[in-house]
């Protein structure tokens, strides 16, 4: 059938796939903690995720997730390195390419924001059921500091499919 909306990971070409939307998401975790935020506005608004947010052009990845850390919680993220990368393809033809990074450490102090609430959770009690259900899938790899690819599709905030690579 043509005009049909991609509905599993599979059905959509990625050979030729452009993301309108790169962007980039950073975890601080220390202590057996992380430090994620209450999203108050743009995509995502309402649920937990961590910083984060769309590369301003110029900017690298990891300058973009640092930048936005800042102005989300008031705090520079130390020990930056990525993580991983993920593919989003919602059927309304948002395309977001995120790069993910992972933090030792940071500078400040955690701070509300016009953007964002910051909150801790201990690795053992992350709110998935508050979060974007791709993150369930590839937190663990976050935290076993496996590099991990997951490409998913979404119809809003609905999950459709996922395929996680990890190594
Ligand atoms: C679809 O699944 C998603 N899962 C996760 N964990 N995170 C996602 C998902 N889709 C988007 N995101 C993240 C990636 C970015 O960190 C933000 C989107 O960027 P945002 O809209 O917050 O960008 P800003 O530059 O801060 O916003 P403005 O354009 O308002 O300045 O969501």
């Amino acid at each position: 059938m043509t005009g049909r909306s991609p509905r599993s990971v599979d059905d959509v070409d990625w050979a030729t796939w452009d993301p309108n939307i790169r962007a980039t998401l950073l975890f601080v975790i220390r202590d057996e903690q992380v430090l994620l935020i209450h999203k108050k506005r743009g995509i995502g608004a309402g649920k937990i995720n961590g910083p984060g947010g769309k590369i301003d052009p110029g900017e690298t990845a990891m300058e973009c997730a640092v930048r936005e850390t800042q102005e989300e919680l008031h705090v520079t993220a130390t020990g930056v390195a990525e993580a991983g990368r993920l593919w989003f393809d919602f059927v309304d033809g948002t395309k977001i390419h995120c790069i993910v990074f992972r933090a030792d450490d940071f500078d400040g102090e955690p701070t509300e924001t016009d953007e964002a609430v910051p909150l801790w959770f201990t690795l053992d009690d992350v709110p998935f059921e508050r979060m974007w259900q791709d993150d369930e899938l590839w937190f663990p790899s976050l935290l076993n500091r496996v590099p991990f690819e997951l490409k998913a599709t979404f119809d809003d905030d609905q999950l459709l499919d996922a395929q996680l690579s990890v190594g």
